[in-house]
Protein backbone atom coordinates (compact mmCIF):
# COMPACT_ATOMS: atom_id res chain seq x y z
CA UNK A 1 0.00 0.00 0.00
CA UNK A 2 3.23 2.61 1.12
CA UNK A 3 4.66 1.48 -2.13
CA UNK A 4 1.23 2.72 -4.19
CA UNK A 5 1.07 5.95 -2.42
CA UNK A 6 4.56 6.42 -3.20
CA UNK A 7 3.96 5.53 -6.87
CA UNK A 8 1.14 8.34 -7.19
CA UNK A 9 2.83 10.78 -5.57
CA UNK A 10 5.84 10.50 -8.09
CA UNK A 11 2.91 10.84 -10.91
CA UNK A 12 1.41 13.57 -9.64
CA UNK A 13 4.46 15.04 -9.07
CA UNK A 14 5.80 13.97 -13.29
CA UNK A 15 2.78 15.30 -14.22
CA UNK A 16 2.50 18.68 -11.99
CA UNK A 17 6.45 19.43 -12.89
CA UNK A 18 7.48 20.61 -16.38
CA UNK A 19 10.17 18.16 -16.03
CA UNK A 20 10.95 15.59 -13.94
CA UNK A 21 13.38 14.69 -12.22
CA UNK A 22 14.95 18.19 -12.66
CA UNK A 23 17.26 18.44 -15.45
CA UNK A 24 21.36 17.82 -14.50
CA UNK A 25 23.14 21.92 -15.13
CA UNK A 26 26.73 21.07 -15.96
CA UNK A 27 29.47 23.86 -15.01
CA UNK A 28 32.94 24.39 -15.45
CA UNK A 29 34.72 25.37 -12.73
CA UNK A 30 38.19 26.53 -12.85
CA UNK A 31 39.59 27.83 -9.16
CA UNK A 32 41.67 26.55 -6.58
CA UNK A 33 42.05 22.85 -4.94
CA UNK A 34 43.23 21.76 -1.79
CA UNK A 35 43.99 18.07 -1.08
CA UNK A 36 42.77 18.68 2.83
CA UNK A 37 39.78 20.99 3.22
CA UNK A 38 37.34 22.95 1.67
CA UNK A 39 38.62 26.35 -0.30
CA UNK A 40 38.48 26.92 -4.28
CA UNK A 41 37.53 24.05 -6.07
CA UNK A 42 36.46 22.17 -2.56
CA UNK A 43 34.28 24.57 -1.85
CA UNK A 44 32.21 24.26 -4.51
CA UNK A 45 31.90 20.97 -5.66
CA UNK A 46 30.15 19.01 -3.10
CA UNK A 47 27.49 21.62 -2.91
CA UNK A 48 26.81 21.81 -6.64
CA UNK A 49 26.61 17.93 -6.90
CA UNK A 50 24.51 17.41 -4.21
CA UNK A 51 22.18 20.26 -5.55
CA UNK A 52 22.02 18.41 -8.98
CA UNK A 53 25.19 19.67 -11.45
CA UNK A 54 27.55 17.57 -12.93
CA UNK A 55 30.66 19.61 -11.92
CA UNK A 56 33.83 19.86 -14.05
CA UNK A 57 36.99 21.21 -11.88
CA UNK A 58 39.83 22.72 -13.87
CA UNK A 59 42.36 23.04 -10.81
CA UNK A 60 44.77 26.31 -10.82
CA UNK A 61 46.90 25.19 -8.12
CA UNK A 62 47.20 21.80 -6.23
CA UNK A 63 47.67 22.57 -2.80
CA UNK A 64 47.99 20.39 0.59
CA UNK A 65 45.81 22.98 2.23
CA UNK A 66 44.95 26.63 1.92
CA UNK A 67 47.82 28.96 3.39
CA UNK A 68 45.99 30.14 5.75
CA UNK A 69 46.53 27.54 7.91
CA UNK A 70 50.48 28.44 7.71
CA UNK A 71 52.50 25.93 6.19
CA UNK A 72 51.35 23.92 2.93
CA UNK A 73 52.93 21.95 -0.18
CA UNK A 74 51.84 21.83 -3.71
CA UNK A 75 52.32 23.31 -6.34
CA UNK A 76 50.69 26.08 -9.03
CA UNK A 77 49.56 24.42 -12.19
CA UNK A 78 50.81 25.70 -15.31
CA UNK A 79 49.21 28.15 -17.70
CA UNK A 80 49.58 26.31 -20.64
CA UNK A 81 48.50 23.03 -18.64
CA UNK A 82 45.37 24.72 -17.76
CA UNK A 83 44.36 26.30 -20.86
CA UNK A 84 45.46 23.09 -22.89
CA UNK A 85 42.76 20.98 -20.62
CA UNK A 86 40.04 23.77 -21.09
CA UNK A 87 40.65 24.21 -24.20
CA UNK A 88 41.52 20.85 -26.51
CA UNK A 89 40.45 18.82 -24.06
CA UNK A 90 36.84 20.32 -23.28
CA UNK A 91 35.53 22.91 -25.39
CA UNK A 92 36.79 21.79 -28.60
CA UNK A 93 37.75 17.74 -27.97
CA UNK A 94 34.57 16.63 -26.51
CA UNK A 95 32.48 19.97 -27.21
CA UNK A 96 30.84 19.72 -23.76
CA UNK A 97 27.49 21.88 -23.46
CA UNK A 98 28.14 23.82 -20.24
CA UNK A 99 25.49 26.02 -18.89
CA UNK A 100 27.75 27.96 -17.07
CA UNK A 101 31.55 28.57 -16.61
CA UNK A 102 32.71 29.91 -13.10
CA UNK A 103 36.31 31.56 -12.48
CA UNK A 104 37.50 31.69 -9.06
CA UNK A 105 41.63 31.80 -8.03
CA UNK A 106 43.55 32.30 -10.48
CA UNK A 107 47.31 31.38 -9.72
CA UNK A 108 48.88 33.92 -11.92
CA UNK A 109 48.00 36.93 -14.59
CA UNK A 110 49.05 35.42 -17.19
CA UNK A 111 46.82 32.17 -16.42
CA UNK A 112 43.75 34.93 -15.73
CA UNK A 113 44.48 36.64 -19.12
CA UNK A 114 44.86 33.05 -21.25
CA UNK A 115 41.48 31.21 -19.71
CA UNK A 116 39.75 34.71 -19.93
CA UNK A 117 40.52 34.67 -23.76
CA UNK A 118 39.05 31.19 -24.19
CA UNK A 119 36.27 31.46 -22.16
CA UNK A 120 35.45 34.83 -23.80
CA UNK A 121 35.73 33.05 -27.42
CA UNK A 122 33.58 30.22 -26.40
CA UNK A 123 31.08 32.07 -24.90
CA UNK A 124 30.71 34.45 -27.65
CA UNK A 125 29.87 31.49 -30.01
CA UNK A 126 27.63 29.76 -27.22
CA UNK A 127 25.39 32.60 -25.92
CA UNK A 128 23.46 30.31 -23.79
CA UNK A 129 26.43 29.93 -21.68
CA UNK A 130 26.60 31.82 -18.52
CA UNK A 131 30.36 32.96 -17.60
CA UNK A 132 30.66 33.82 -13.47
CA UNK A 133 33.08 35.57 -12.47
CA UNK A 134 34.19 35.65 -8.27
CA UNK A 135 37.37 38.47 -8.81
CA UNK A 136 39.65 36.90 -6.60
CA UNK A 137 42.21 40.59 -5.49
CA UNK A 138 41.80 40.99 -2.08
CA UNK A 139 39.96 41.72 1.20
CA UNK A 140 39.83 44.40 3.92
CA UNK A 141 41.71 47.27 2.74
CA UNK A 142 44.72 44.01 1.69
CA UNK A 143 45.81 43.64 -2.16
CA UNK A 144 46.72 39.69 -2.16
CA UNK A 145 47.65 39.78 -6.17
CA UNK A 146 50.21 42.11 -7.97
CA UNK A 147 48.07 45.31 -9.39
CA UNK A 148 48.38 44.64 -12.94
CA UNK A 149 45.37 42.12 -11.78
CA UNK A 150 42.67 44.64 -10.97
CA UNK A 151 43.57 46.47 -14.55
CA UNK A 152 43.14 42.73 -15.88
CA UNK A 153 39.41 41.78 -14.13
CA UNK A 154 38.37 45.28 -15.56
CA UNK A 155 39.19 44.11 -19.03
CA UNK A 156 37.96 41.20 -18.75
CA UNK A 157 34.65 42.66 -17.09
CA UNK A 158 35.00 45.57 -20.19
CA UNK A 159 34.80 43.21 -22.95
CA UNK A 160 32.78 40.19 -22.43
CA UNK A 161 29.24 39.35 -21.62
CA UNK A 162 29.54 38.31 -17.69
CA UNK A 163 26.33 36.70 -16.50
CA UNK A 164 27.60 36.99 -12.95
CA UNK A 165 30.13 38.51 -10.55
CA UNK A 166 30.59 38.59 -6.78
CA UNK A 167 33.22 41.10 -5.76
CA UNK A 168 33.74 41.61 -1.72
CA UNK A 169 33.54 45.14 -0.35
CA UNK A 170 37.02 45.48 -1.24
CA UNK A 171 37.33 44.38 -4.88
CA UNK A 172 34.00 46.26 -5.49
CA UNK A 173 36.04 49.99 -4.70
CA UNK A 174 39.13 48.43 -6.99
CA UNK A 175 37.01 47.65 -9.71
CA UNK A 176 35.11 50.95 -9.41
CA UNK A 177 37.13 53.46 -7.72
CA UNK A 178 34.78 54.50 -5.04
CA UNK A 179 35.65 53.83 -1.81
CA UNK A 180 32.42 52.63 -0.22
CA UNK A 181 32.14 54.04 3.76
CA UNK A 182 28.15 54.81 3.18
CA UNK A 183 25.05 54.08 1.65
CA UNK A 184 25.62 57.00 -0.54
CA UNK A 185 28.85 55.38 -1.49
CA UNK A 186 27.87 51.89 -1.95
CA UNK A 187 25.07 53.35 -4.63
CA UNK A 188 27.45 55.69 -6.35
CA UNK A 189 29.37 52.68 -6.44
CA UNK A 190 26.68 50.60 -8.55
CA UNK A 191 26.30 52.98 -10.31
CA UNK A 192 29.61 54.17 -11.45
CA UNK A 193 30.27 49.93 -12.11
CA UNK A 194 27.11 49.93 -14.26
CA UNK A 195 28.80 52.93 -16.47
CA UNK A 196 32.12 51.04 -16.68
CA UNK A 197 30.90 47.66 -17.64
CA UNK A 198 27.28 47.42 -19.55
CA UNK A 199 27.96 44.03 -19.97
CA UNK A 200 27.72 42.44 -16.64
CA UNK A 201 23.96 41.22 -15.79
CA UNK A 202 23.88 40.40 -12.33
CA UNK A 203 26.30 42.25 -9.95
CA UNK A 204 26.40 40.73 -6.00
CA UNK A 205 28.85 42.31 -3.58
CA UNK A 206 29.00 39.96 -0.68
CA UNK A 207 29.89 41.54 2.25
CA UNK A 208 29.95 44.92 3.12
CA UNK A 209 30.70 46.61 6.24
CA UNK A 210 30.32 50.62 6.68
CA UNK A 211 29.86 52.63 9.84
CA UNK A 212 26.28 52.42 10.89
CA UNK A 213 26.79 48.08 10.22
CA UNK A 214 29.81 48.65 12.42
CA UNK A 215 27.77 49.44 15.29
CA UNK A 216 25.39 46.78 15.10
CA UNK A 217 27.70 44.24 14.50
CA UNK A 218 25.96 43.39 10.89
CA UNK A 219 27.06 43.17 7.51
CA UNK A 220 25.50 44.22 4.14
CA UNK A 221 25.43 42.05 1.13
CA UNK A 222 23.94 43.92 -2.26
CA UNK A 223 23.23 43.65 -6.14
CA UNK A 224 21.37 45.00 -8.55
CA UNK A 225 20.99 44.26 -12.87
CA UNK A 226 21.58 45.63 -15.73
CA UNK A 227 18.01 46.05 -16.50
CA UNK A 228 17.25 48.17 -13.87
CA UNK A 229 20.58 50.02 -12.93
CA UNK A 230 18.41 52.44 -10.24
CA UNK A 231 17.48 49.54 -8.31
CA UNK A 232 20.07 48.35 -5.57
CA UNK A 233 18.73 45.58 -3.19
CA UNK A 234 20.30 45.54 -0.02
CA UNK A 235 20.25 42.94 2.62
CA UNK A 236 21.31 43.19 6.44
CA UNK A 237 23.29 40.07 7.21
CA UNK A 238 24.30 38.94 11.11
CA UNK A 239 27.19 38.95 11.62
CA UNK A 240 28.86 35.86 13.39
CA UNK A 241 32.10 36.43 15.31
CA UNK A 242 34.25 34.66 13.26
CA UNK A 243 36.74 34.92 9.80
CA UNK A 244 35.58 31.59 7.45
CA UNK A 245 37.94 30.53 4.85
CA UNK A 246 36.32 29.69 1.65
CA UNK A 247 32.79 31.36 2.80
CA UNK A 248 33.13 33.36 -0.57
CA UNK A 249 33.52 30.63 -3.04
CA UNK A 250 30.85 28.83 -1.47
CA UNK A 251 28.71 31.63 -1.80
CA UNK A 252 28.96 31.85 -5.23
CA UNK A 253 28.47 28.48 -6.06
CA UNK A 254 25.18 28.89 -4.30
CA UNK A 255 24.20 31.71 -5.79
CA UNK A 256 25.00 30.26 -9.46
CA UNK A 257 22.82 27.27 -8.40
CA UNK A 258 20.16 29.37 -7.53
CA UNK A 259 19.98 31.38 -10.84
CA UNK A 260 20.46 28.65 -13.22
CA UNK A 261 16.97 26.91 -14.18
CA UNK A 262 17.34 23.12 -13.91
CA UNK A 263 14.03 22.39 -15.33
CA UNK A 264 11.52 22.31 -12.52
CA UNK A 265 11.88 26.32 -12.16
CA UNK A 266 11.87 27.28 -15.76
CA UNK A 267 8.50 28.67 -16.04
CA UNK A 268 9.61 31.93 -13.66
CA UNK A 269 13.05 33.19 -14.27
CA UNK A 270 14.68 33.28 -11.23
CA UNK A 271 15.30 36.92 -9.92
CA UNK A 272 18.76 38.24 -8.51
CA UNK A 273 17.15 39.57 -4.75
CA UNK A 274 15.16 36.45 -4.53
CA UNK A 275 18.22 34.00 -5.31
CA UNK A 276 20.61 36.39 -2.91
CA UNK A 277 17.87 36.28 0.28
CA UNK A 278 18.01 32.15 -0.05
CA UNK A 279 21.68 31.90 -0.31
CA UNK A 280 22.22 34.42 2.22
CA UNK A 281 19.77 32.49 4.19
CA UNK A 282 21.68 28.93 3.37
CA UNK A 283 24.77 30.45 4.00
CA UNK A 284 24.36 31.80 7.18
CA UNK A 285 23.25 27.98 8.35
CA UNK A 286 26.14 26.49 7.67
CA UNK A 287 28.28 29.24 8.83
CA UNK A 288 26.46 28.80 12.22
CA UNK A 289 26.98 24.83 12.02
CA UNK A 290 30.60 25.26 10.70
CA UNK A 291 31.10 28.17 13.66
CA UNK A 292 29.00 25.52 16.28
CA UNK A 293 31.55 22.21 15.56
CA UNK A 294 34.94 24.13 15.27
CA UNK A 295 34.70 26.62 18.25
CA UNK A 296 33.86 24.86 21.80
CA UNK A 297 31.12 26.66 23.78
CA UNK A 298 33.28 27.75 26.55
CA UNK A 299 35.98 29.23 23.69
CA UNK A 300 33.39 30.77 21.83
CA UNK A 301 32.41 33.10 25.12
CA UNK A 302 36.25 34.04 25.92
CA UNK A 303 36.42 35.04 22.38
CA UNK A 304 33.52 37.46 22.54
CA UNK A 305 35.63 40.36 21.29
CA UNK A 306 38.13 38.68 19.64
CA UNK A 307 37.35 37.15 15.90
CA UNK A 308 38.65 33.78 15.66
CA UNK A 309 39.63 32.18 12.16
CA UNK A 310 38.54 29.13 11.37
CA UNK A 311 40.11 27.32 8.61
CA UNK A 312 37.68 24.46 7.32
CA UNK A 313 33.75 24.94 6.52
CA UNK A 314 31.74 22.37 7.89
CA UNK A 315 30.19 21.09 4.66
CA UNK A 316 29.67 17.60 4.79
CA UNK A 317 28.02 18.10 8.00
CA UNK A 318 25.56 21.02 6.52
CA UNK A 319 24.34 18.34 3.85
CA UNK A 320 20.98 18.64 5.79
CA UNK A 321 20.90 22.47 5.08
CA UNK A 322 21.97 21.79 1.64
CA UNK A 323 18.66 19.50 1.06
CA UNK A 324 16.52 22.11 2.93
CA UNK A 325 12.91 22.63 0.71
CA UNK A 326 10.11 25.00 2.00
CA UNK A 327 12.05 27.81 3.01
CA UNK A 328 10.25 30.74 1.37
CA UNK A 329 8.80 31.82 4.52
CA UNK A 330 11.98 32.50 6.45
CA UNK A 331 13.64 34.42 3.71
CA UNK A 332 15.67 37.77 4.39
CA UNK A 333 13.66 40.64 3.11
CA UNK A 334 15.76 43.20 1.30
CA UNK A 335 14.90 46.67 1.14
CA UNK A 336 15.96 49.21 -1.48
CA UNK A 337 18.63 51.83 -0.99
N1 LIG B 1 31.59 36.42 9.70
C1 LIG B 1 30.51 36.23 8.94
N2 LIG B 1 29.29 36.34 9.52
C2 LIG B 1 28.17 36.14 8.79
N3 LIG B 1 28.18 35.83 7.49
C3 LIG B 1 29.36 35.71 6.86
C4 LIG B 1 30.59 35.90 7.55
N4 LIG B 1 31.60 35.71 6.69
C5 LIG B 1 31.04 35.41 5.50
N5 LIG B 1 29.69 35.42 5.59
C6 LIG B 1 28.73 35.09 4.53
O1 LIG B 1 29.44 34.62 3.42
C7 LIG B 1 29.18 35.42 2.26
C8 LIG B 1 30.46 35.52 1.47
O2 LIG B 1 31.26 36.50 2.08
P1 LIG B 1 32.83 36.57 2.11
O3 LIG B 1 33.36 35.33 2.64
O4 LIG B 1 33.14 37.83 2.84
O5 LIG B 1 33.15 36.72 0.59
P2 LIG B 1 34.53 37.01 -0.13
O6 LIG B 1 35.32 35.74 -0.10
O7 LIG B 1 34.07 37.39 -1.50
O8 LIG B 1 35.21 38.10 0.64
C9 LIG B 1 28.63 36.74 2.82
O9 LIG B 1 27.73 37.33 1.93
C10 LIG B 1 27.91 36.28 4.07
O10 LIG B 1 26.63 35.82 3.73
C1 LIG C 1 44.25 29.02 -2.68
C2 LIG C 1 42.99 29.55 -2.05
N1 LIG C 1 41.83 29.53 -2.74
C3 LIG C 1 40.70 30.01 -2.17
C4 LIG C 1 40.66 30.50 -0.89
C5 LIG C 1 39.37 30.96 -0.29
O1 LIG C 1 39.28 32.34 -0.17
P1 LIG C 1 38.17 32.95 0.81
O2 LIG C 1 38.52 32.54 2.18
O3 LIG C 1 38.27 34.44 0.55
O4 LIG C 1 36.84 32.43 0.34
C6 LIG C 1 41.81 30.52 -0.16
C7 LIG C 1 41.76 31.02 1.23
O5 LIG C 1 42.64 30.88 2.01
C8 LIG C 1 42.99 30.05 -0.75
O6 LIG C 1 44.13 30.07 -0.07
Amino acid sequence: MATRNNTTTLQQEQTKDKQYPPRTRNVLSVQSHVVHGYVGNKAATFPLQFRGWNVDTVNTVEYSNHPGYGSFAGYKSSSDTITTIIEKGLLSGLEIAYDSILIGYMSNIETLTKVSTIIGSYCKKNKNVRWIIDPVLGDEGKLYVPSETVNEYKNILKHNNIFLTTPNQFEMELLTGVQIDSLETLRLSFKKFHELYPNVKNIVITSIEISETKETGTMLSACSITEEIETINCFTVPKINAKFNGSGDLFTALLMDSLIPNGINDTSVPNLAASLSKVLYLMDKILRKTYQLSVPSETSMQMEHNIINIKDLKLIESRDILALGNIDDHLPKSYLI
